[in-house]
């Protein structure tokens, strides 16, 4: 029996028979999932797949149509809105970069999420605590010593770590990531990766949305793929990334190998 199917283990995320419109598209189309503790994901698709239409179900951003026999429960609540479960779940997503001020304080770019804002305002006060909490997220991110400089003025990678910092000052169990590497150098990835692992390693939840099979850790073992809104294949890395099945569902012939646990995605 696998963690997955083991009745003791609580599930996060549980979705069946939903279909997600967006505008006119339907973009995810009967759509039934399960993700539980314990246990890390990668969700991989061709652009247009669903994925970024499967986050927003996560974040509340879009619900599902109320058809017979659907279900959609986070954490076992069938309705809740992002504010509420930061402290259960943190979303990164690479447009929040744009929500701040050039001249907002690093530090300031992490507490404000504390209060569900990006950015600090006046009226908003820190206790001593939060402003601790915030240098160890900031600290474990590796850029503790960015914290009185303006956002506007860091690099990429170090924005992309200053939102990551901000998810884990709520210190939640579960991290959900859209696509991380996007816009960051070599060095910068490799960087991310090392602190997606370190994640990984102390048992945080990870689910990761990527295009770059590659860039899947060995410690996430499950990896989804979607196509044209559902699901093409589930299950266990080495199973689900596969030549034929990587060649099908990108429509390019591919072929896979692998290295200490590492996918290589090449074309033939
Ligand atoms: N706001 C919207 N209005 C209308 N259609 C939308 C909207 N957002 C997404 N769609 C459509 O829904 C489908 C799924 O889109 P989604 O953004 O979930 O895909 P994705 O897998 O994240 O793609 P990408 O890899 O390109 O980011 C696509 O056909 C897309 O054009």
């Amino acid at each position: 029996m696998t963690r997955k199917d083991s009745p003791e283990t609580p599930a996060i995320f549980e979705i069946a028979n939903a279909n997600v419109w967006r505008g006119d598209t339907l973009a995810l189309r009967e759509f039934s999932l399960t993700l539980v503790h314990g246990e890390s994901v990668a969700i991989l698709g061709p652009n247009g797949a669903g994925k970024s239409s499967f986050l927003k179900l996560l974040t509340g951003e879009v619900r599902p149509a109320a058809d017979k026999g659907m279900h959609c429960r986070l954490f076992g609540e069938e309705l809740w809105s992002l504010e509420e479960i930061r402290h259960r779940i943190g979303v990164i997503m690479p447009e929040e970069v744009a929500r701040f001020e050039a001249d907002e304080l690093t530090r300031d770019a992490v507490l404000s999420s504390l209060r569900g804002a990006y950015g600090r305002t006046r009226d908003m006060r820190f206790s001593q605590a939060e402003k601790e909490q915030a240098m160890v997220s900031m600290e474990l991110m590796g850029v503790a010593e960015l914290a009185n400089r303006a956002f506007g003025t860091l690099s990429s990678g170090e924005r992309r770590r200053i939102l990551i910092a901000r998810a884990l000052v709520h210190q939640p169990q579960v991290l959900v990531l859209d696509e991380p590497s996007t816009a960051l150098d070599f060095a910068a990835n490799i960087q991310l990766t090392g602190m997606l692992r370190k994640l990984l390693q102390e048992n945080r939840d990870l689910l990761l949305v990527t295009h770059h099979p590659g860039e899947i850790p060995p410690e996430i073992d499950r990896v989804i793929l979607l196509r044209d809104g559902r699901i093409f294949a589930d299950g266990r890395k080495r199973d689900v990334l596969k030549s034929a099945l990587l060649s099908e569902l990108y429509d390019v012939p591919l072929k896979v190998s692998w290295s200490h646990g590492w996918c290589d995605v090449r074309p033939v």
